[in-house]
């Protein structure tokens, strides 16, 4: 059955005229094969909500903790004088230090890990659009496309007032009107080409039908080939024009399936797709009459799970705080729990993708790069690898990244933004991008009400003068706010995080806290298929959530990770003396085991 993406029922026969007729029936509407209650989560997301089959799909559009806020045709909201608000850039020189400064307990690979997390459920089309479609927003043919929303940058910028750069480059967000799938006049919704639940849609399925050209159908593998440096890769496409960085001829790998995106992302995608296949293997091992189609799906079923496992019980209880997380349901003692309530959908909202931008702060991108012994070898500038997955296939240099990811330290989680990316984020692609200027005006063009309405939802009280806020920050960077704005309510959603205190008992802004553990509670109340679900179908037993819950980054790693024989155990942490390096073979790193997965029945025949 055809569904519309954006109502979640089925298209009806006016719509599907009109799609027709605008050519966009493919991208406005999605496929749904009958849904079988019994069967494997599927891997295009369809069925997980069975009374709303199209939900959880790419494409299954976003909704909004608040109502909108924009001016007429989309355009940002005015501030309280009627005036326009104040420059993104401006702002985020302001209120952004700018620098070097690092989170000392903390390893590089909590930025990876968040990245790879938040590119499960939320796409980055947008960036991708104005490097590659819309170049041209900051010369006079911007100015007459809609499309464009180029940032100025003002004449005292402590940066670019002798640069002779006086504007950055950007889009408007793509939403389902972009595509024609609602008209103009309607409210904007923003369409998110991920799946909205945590399947690992980024490693099985980035875009719809992907998974069919990456599964080799045999044994329950993954296609897998030899870059030139001997390691192993999924598929790629040496002609790709999406790794528009690579340093040609020598560096080719293109991923055809996979994304090409950060250093993070590309790190964390390549370990997940090789672990599926290494868990393929083994429970082949363990079952050798199972078919192609039963190892495929335990696998992925066992991947999603360690990749969640690690999410919520070994991440965020570092960055949220472990106590709230219990306090507020998001995670549990152990065991097996329940919270699938089929009339909530499978839907994230605009905001929680929106505040992860936040973490553009914690990303140090002088990356350090080690031998497999751990010895230090070189720095890297990494925005310079962005859209250059061909580093990777080149030299050792997916050893030096993998072994830097849990040597080095994180950026510190402050108001602080490394140099690289507040002026140089995309390497070599711009002239000059300030991420944070971007994220900040971003936040306009989605039209979220301004910092204070989130205040209010979060903490049940009204916020209406700058000294309703004094709880929420420390005098001096309350003081910046003042000197920034003339109003609380001109202070943007972005804006009030930067500077805003953090919550008590984790390392991230309240007000992020506060949308991310809203959404997290909806996220897990509506995935049918949720790992931690005794009575879903083909559940875990006991003893397989056991060892999923056994599972850690570290225990990943030695896994997957090419010539990681050593590694601390907690590697979100940093090496120290309670978190020594340890061989991978010690008990104290958690690998999987899945000796719990042994089918004694299946073989009798
Ligand atoms: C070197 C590291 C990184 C680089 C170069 C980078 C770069 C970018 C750029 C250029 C954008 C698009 C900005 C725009 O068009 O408005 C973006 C968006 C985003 N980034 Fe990063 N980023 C990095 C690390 C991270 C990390 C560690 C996170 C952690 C969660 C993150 C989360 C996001 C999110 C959520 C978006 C918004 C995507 C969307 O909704 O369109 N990034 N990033």
């Amino acid at each position: 059955v055809l569904y519309d993406c954006v109502s979640g029922k089925p298209a009806n026969k006016t719509q599907l005229r009109i799609y027709a007729q605008r050519n966009n029936t493919g991208v406005c509407t999605v496929d749904v094969k009958p849904c079988d209650p019994k069967e494997w989560q599927r891997v295009d997301g369809s069925c997980n909500n069975l009374k709303h089959p199209s939900r959880g799909t790419h494409r299954t559009p976003t909704i909004r903790l608040l109502p909108f806020d924009f001016s007429p045709n989309y355009e940002p909201r005015k501030a309280a004088d009627g005036g326009d608000l104040e420059l993104a850039r401006k702002l985020r020189t302001e209120l952004l230090c700018t620098g070097k400064v690092s989170e000392m307990g903390l390893t590089q690979l909590v930025a990876y890990y968040l990245l790879f997390s938040i590119g499960d459920v939320n796409s980055i089309h947008d960036p991708l659009n104005y490097l590659t479609n819309i170049t041209y927003c900051c010369t006079p043919k911007g100015k007459k496309d809609y499309r464009c929303t180029p940032l100025k940058i003002p004449a005292d910028d402590p940066v670019h007032r002798f640069s002779g750069i006086s504007c950055y480059n950007l889009t408007r967000p793509q939403s389902f009107q972009t595509y024609r799938c609602l008209d103009n006049n309607t409210d904007f919704v923003r369409i998110v080409f991920q799946t909205p639940i945590y399947d690992l849609s980024n490693v099985y399925n980035l875009l719809p039908g992907f998974v069919d050209r990456i599964r080799t159908f045999k044994h329950g593998l993954l296609k897998v080939e030899k870059a030139k440096n001997g390691y192993l890769f999924p598929e790629s496409d040496p002609k790709s024009t999406l790794c528009f960085l690579n340093q040609r001829p020598r560096e080719t790998l293109c991923h055809k399936y996979l994304s090409n995106n950060g250093i993070g992302t590309n790190l964390m995608g390549i370990l997940f797709y090789r672990q599926h296949n290494k868990i393929a293997e083994e429970l082949r091992k363990l079952n050798p009459c199972w078919n192609d189609e039963r190892l495929f799906f335990t696998a992925r079923s066992i991947n999603i799970a360690i990749f969640l496992q690690i999410y919520l019980y070994e991440l965020l209880p570092i960055v949220l705080g472990k106590k709230n997380l219990l306090r507020d349901g998001i995670i549990c003692d152990g065991g097996f729990r329940d919270l699938y309530d089929e009339n909530i959908q499978p839907q994230l909202t605009d905001e929680f993708a929106y505040v992860h931008r936040w973490y553009h702060t914690i990303q140090e991108t002088t990356m350090k790069c080690y031998d497999k012994d751990g010895h230090f070898l070189k720095t890297f500038p990494m925005v310079n690898a962005t859209f250059r997955t061909g580093i990777f296939g080149v030299d050792d240099n997916i050893v030096h990244i993998t072994q830097g990811s849990f040597r080095q330290q994180s950026a510190a989680f402050d108001f602080t933004m490394d140099t690289d990316m507040g002026d140089r984020t995309l390497g070599g692609t711009q002239l000059a991008v300030d991420v944070g200027a971007s994220d900040l005006a971003k936040g306009r063009f989605f039209g979220f009400p301004p910092y204070i309405k989130y205040k209010e939802f979060c903490k049940k009280r009204s916020y209406k003068e700058f000294s309703d806020l004094k709880d929420s920050f420390c005098p001096e960077r309350l003081y910046r706010l003042m000197q920034t704005h003339k109003c609380p309510s001109d202070i943007d959603l972005l804006g009030g995080i930067w500077g805003e205190n953090h919550v008590k008992g984790g390392m991230v802004p309240e007000t992020l806290y506060c949308v991310v553990v809203e959404q997290l509670r909806r996220t897990i109340a509506s995935d049918r298929h949720w790992y931690e679900r005794p009575n879903r179908p083909h559940a875990f037993t006991e003893d397989q959530l056991k060892a999923i819950r056994k599972v850690t980054i570290a225990g990943v790693l030695c896994c997957v990770g090419d010539h990681v024989t050593e590694i601390q155990p907690s590697a979100f942490h940093s090496i120290c003396s309670k978190n020594p390096v340890v061989k991978c073979s010690s008990s104290k790193i958690g690998k999987l085991d899945l000796s719990a997965w042994k089918d004694s029945s299946t073989c009798k025949n």
